[in-house]
């Protein structure tokens, strides 16, 4: 090899200019072959082991292979209705904390499609179960529902943008994985599926624009955030996720308050 016989700093500047040249090619082919990680991939890899369990709970199964009894649907439909009405107003604290124009016209939008498609969904379905909207509306919430909507309020009114979507996403989010998995798995017999309406609404491309829209904001807001504000919002991600765990929980066990 020629240049073991050149002096110790030649070798060593050598060494350098090849240390040098490999990171820059290293560098470069980062860059054209990895995306890096974002913070809403952190986020759905920390909530991977709840996700699944919402994925596989007995409700969430018996829905896509129709076999939910429907009194059952019946109870988790009333339940549903007053938590989105909650939810709804989380869309028009966003349009409070929006930090401009069109980020206010994006939370009224989704505010509006929420209560006139969403609920509509659901008040269709009471009505062949003999639910009135009204009926609907005046739904006692259970202590499940009461905590989940009273946690994500109270983390909205009193923390940032970014507090109040990390809050929400999940609930989007796992909604549409949810809507896919069970159009996957049970999409041949949705003719025979008392359900599949729902199904339809979740896995639609426009129940996922949600969602879509909600993670490029947060990965606009969380832009070089120091990572202790991160670590706060990731609790929320997380904490919601469990609460939409107990909120399947909840209908499958018709849960009311003991007293
Ligand atoms: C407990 C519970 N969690 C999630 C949803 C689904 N969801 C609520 S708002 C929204 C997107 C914006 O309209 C979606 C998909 C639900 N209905 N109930």
């Amino acid at each position: 090899m020629p240049y073991i016989h050149l002096p110790r700093s030649v070798i060593q500047e050598r060494g350098f200019i090849l240390a040098v040249n490999i990171s820059i090619h290293f560098k470069g082919d980062t860059m054209k072959h990895t995306k890096s990680k974002t913070f809403s991939d952190r986020l759905h890899e920390s909530a991977k082991e709840i996700w699944k369990r919402n994925h596989s709970h007995p409700f969430v199964q018996a829905i896509g292979n129709g076999t939910l009894p429907e009194h059952k649907f019946a109870y988790y439909l009333k339940q549903d209705y007053i938590y989105l009405m909650d939810y709804s107003k989380l869309f028009a604290l966003g349009v409070i904390k929006a930090h401009n124009v069109e980020t206010m016209a994006k939370f009224a939008e989704i505010l509006n499609e929420t209560i006139q498609i969403e609920m509509d969904i659901h008040r269709q379905y009471a009505l062949e179960f003999g639910i009135t909207s009204k009926q609907l509306e005046d739904t006692e919430p259970t202590p499940t529902t009461l905590a989940y909507s009273g946690y994500m309020l109270n983390a909205a009114q009193h923390g940032t943008l970014a507090d109040l979507i990390a809050c929400l996403l999940p609930c989007a989010w796992d909604y549409y994985e949810i809507g896919l998995l069970l159009k996957e798995r049970n999409g041949k017999d949705l003719d025979n599926n008392r359900y599949s309406k729902w199904i339809e609404s979740y896995s639609s491309p426009e129940f996922g624009e949600a969602h879509k829209w909600l993670i490029t904001l947060l990965e606009e807001l969380t832009e070089g955030m120091p990572e202790k504000e991160l670590q706060r919002l990731e609790k929320h991600f997380l904490v919601t996720s469990r609460y939409e765990y107990l909120f399947w929980d909840m209908v499958q066990n018709e849960q009311d308050w003991p007293l």
